[in-house]
C-alpha cells in the first residue's frame, strides 16, 4: 500500500463553507488513518474581504497579489492567523488534531521575492523537512499557511497552490489541489479528466485556463514534473480516495511518471 504523505490544498473559498469544512475534514480523517496528510492553505477571499474593510486597494498580476510590504501585516493576519486558526478549529471538531504553521516555521521553506513589481510576494523553494516530518511522526495534522520569509527575515505573501507544491517536494508527497470546481473545465465547461504540458499550453492560449487556475495548473504541473507523478485539482466536496482512485477531477500528468509501488500516479 502506498504510504507517502498526501498534500492536500485547499482554497480561502472555503473558509465560507462549514459544511464543506467539515466534510472535508471528515475525509482527512479516514485517508489519515493509513497515510500521514498535511493540509496547505490560501485565503484569498479573506484578504480581499480584510482590504476592503480597511479601504486599501488591493491588485493582481497574472493572478498573483501586488502585496506592497505594509500590507503584509494584514495579510499575515488573515492567512497565517484567521484563515489558519478557523482551519485548525474546523479539524479539532472533526476530532483531528491540528498543528498550525506557516512556511517559514522549522525552516521548512524559504523565499526569494518574486520580481520588484509585485512587491513582498514570494517564490518558494524547499529548504528542511526534519521538522515537518517529525510532527507528522505525532500523528497530528499539520495545517500550513503561505506566509514565509526570505532569508534577509523579510515576511512575503507566496501564492498558497505554490506553497502547497513545495510542501509536496518537501515530502516527496502526492498533491491534491482543491478548489471550488469540480476540476478543470474545457470551453463548454465539462470536465477535462487529463492534462500535459502541451494540453495546458493550448487550452492557456485559447483563454480557457485563466487567472487562479493558470496559477494552480502551472504549479501541479511544476510539482508533476519533479515528483514524476500525477497532481491531482478537484472540488474539496469529492471523497479524497475518490480523488486519488481517479474517479473525478483533472490529473496534471508529467511526461514521465516514475513507477512507486500502489502510487496512485502509477501507470498499470
Ligand atoms: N478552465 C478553468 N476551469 C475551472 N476554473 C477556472 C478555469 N479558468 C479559470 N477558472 C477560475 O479559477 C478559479 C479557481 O482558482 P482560484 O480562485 O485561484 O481557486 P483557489 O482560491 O481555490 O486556489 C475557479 O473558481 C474559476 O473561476
Ligand atoms: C501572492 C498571492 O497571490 N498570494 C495569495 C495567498 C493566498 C492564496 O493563494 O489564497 P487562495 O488559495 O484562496 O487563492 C493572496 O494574497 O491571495
Amino acid at each position: 500500500m502506498n504510504r507517502s504523505p498526501i498534500v492536500i490544498k485547499v482554497g480561502g473559498a472555503l473558509l465560507d463553507d462549514a459544511a464543506a469544512m467539515t466534510r472535508l475534514f471528515l475525509s482527512i480523517k479516514d485517508v489519515k488513518a493509513t497515510r500521514p496528510v498535511v493540509v496547505v492553505h490560501g485565503g484569498g477571499p479573506l484578504v480581499e474581504t480584510l482590504m476592503a474593510s480597511l479601504g486599501l486597494q488591493s491588485t493582481k498580476i497574472d493572478g498573483l497579489r501586488v502585496t506592497p510590504d505594509d500590507h503584509m501585516p494584514y495579510i499575515c493576519g488573515a492567512l497565517a492567523g484567521a484563515a489558519n486558526k478557523q482551519l485548525c478549529a474546523a479539524a479539532l471538531a472533526t476530532g483531528v488534531t491540528p498543528v498550525g504553521l506557516s512556511l517559514l516555521d522549522g525552516n521548512m521553506v524559504v523565499c526569494e521575492p518574486l520580481a520588484e513589481k509585485y512587491g513582498a510576494v514570494g517564490v518558494p523553494a524547499t529548504a528542511e523537512s526534519t521538522f515537518l516530518k517529525n510532527v507528522l511522526a505525532q500523528g497530528v495534522l499539520p495545517v500550513i499557511s503561505s506566509i514565509g520569509s526570505s532569508p534577509q527575515g523579510r515576511l512575503l505573501n507566496v501564492n498558497a497552490d505554490q506553497a502547497a507544491t513545495v510542501i509536496a517536494e518537501l515530502l516527496d508527497g502526492e498533491l491534491l489541489l482543491l478548489s471550488n470546481v469540480d476540476g478543470v473545465l474545457d470551453a463548454n465547461k465539462a470536465l477535462i479528466v487529463e492534462l500535459t504540458a502541451n494540453s495546458i499550453k493550448q487550452y492557456a492560449d485559447d483563454g480557457v485556463i485563466t487567472d487562479g487556475m493558470k496559477v494552480k495548473v502551472d504549479a501541479a504541473l511544476q510539482s508533476a514534473e519533479t515528483l514524476k507523478r500525477a497532481v491531482f485539482i478537484a472540488s474539496w466536496s469529492a471523497d479524497i480516495a475518490d480523488i486519488l482512485n481517479k474517479n473525478t477531477g483533472t490529473q496534471i500528468l508529467p511526461e514521465k511518471i516514475a513507477p512507486r509501488e500502489g502510487d496512485a500516479g502509477d501507470t498499470e
